[in-house]
């Protein structure tokens, strides 16, 4: 009864895209003499204007090597043209919430409508840098995806360096959002890395999805784990994600 109530909603909310944290404007711009109130505000309770949080900015506990790539692909999202006029570059910065139903067009209302307590894992460690601080760019026309991850202390493995189950999160992640991107709602079918070299524990590597090929219902993705500047190879994967539908999803597959 509640996934078909459920299913409803969210069906109002496809296609799965990320969408800006607030599309209905609070306040339209006040001209003098006359106050405007958005239309929406009499059909949305208030609770539902709040912010949901972007994991993906900066925030105190991201060292050097973490801000450094964070403003080499942030300053390639948007580029000034001759005459100053700015415009889209070609990578985009992903915003990051602690729930994936927040990623769906709509989501952050959804999200509060299903009071489930269901969060995102690689988002949900309180302390900032304790666990995965991370940033996800996209580049559609080199159908390329990069993450920027500065692994803490949480995530230890052998003593001083990252858990193997951590690396693979993080490569799911990226490459199960770059799938997303590439072809809509999708699931990991296989996941294969190779572990070349460990990570030490507080330093920060790039991940970099690539499109190898789609056929029908599958995506299959590259990814490769790298050191900071790229000198070192810490581990390699392939991907397959399978197309579904998300009702199959609510409908628990
Ligand atoms: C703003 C940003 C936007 C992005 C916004 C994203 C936000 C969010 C971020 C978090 C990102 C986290 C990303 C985590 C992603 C998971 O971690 S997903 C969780 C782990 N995965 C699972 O639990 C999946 C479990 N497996 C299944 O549910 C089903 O087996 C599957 C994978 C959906 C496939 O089932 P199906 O739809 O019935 O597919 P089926 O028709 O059997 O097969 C289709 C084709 O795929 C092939 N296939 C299926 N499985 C396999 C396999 N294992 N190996 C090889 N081939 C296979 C079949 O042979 C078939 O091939 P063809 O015959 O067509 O050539």
């Amino acid at each position: 009864m509640m996934a078909a109530s459920v299913r409803a909603t969210f069906r109002l909310f496809q296609p799965l895209r990320p969408v800006p944290p607030m599309r209905i404007p609070l306040r339209q711009p006040t001209v003098p003499g006359r106050t405007t109130v958005a239309r929406t505000m009499g059909v949305l309770p208030l609770p539902f204007f709040s912010k949901p949080r972007d994991f993906s900015l900066p925030n105190s506990s991201w060292g050097p090597e973490m801000v450094r790539l964070y403003e080499h692909y942030n300053s390639q999202c948007e580029v000034e043209r001759e005459g100053g006029e700015k415009q889209k570059g070609p990578w985009k910065r992903l915003p990051s919430y602690n729930r994936v139903l927040k990623y769906a067009t709509g989501g952050v209302y959804l999200s509060k409508l299903i009071q489930s307590k269901a969060r995102l894992f690689t988002r949900n460690i309180k302390e900032p840098g304790a666990s995965f601080e991370y940033v996800l760019f996209d580049n559609s026309e080199e159908q390329k995806c990069v993450g920027i991850l500065q692994a803490g202390h949480l995530l230890e493995g052998p003593p001083g360096f990252v858990h193997g189950g951590a690396i693979a999160t993080m490569i799911d992640t990226v490459t199960g959002a770059h799938a997303t991107l590439l072809s809509g709602p999708v699931m990991t079918a296989n996941l294969n890395i190779n572990y070349r070299s460990p990570i030490p524990l507080g330093s920060t590597v790039v991940l970099e999805s690539c499109l190898d090929k789609k056929e029908d219902k599958k995506t299959f993705v590259t990814c490769k784990v790298t050191s900071s500047n790229g000198s070192k190879l810490h581990s390699e994967a392939t991907a397959l994600f399978v197309s579904i539908s998300v009702c199959k999803i609510l409908d628990g597959v």
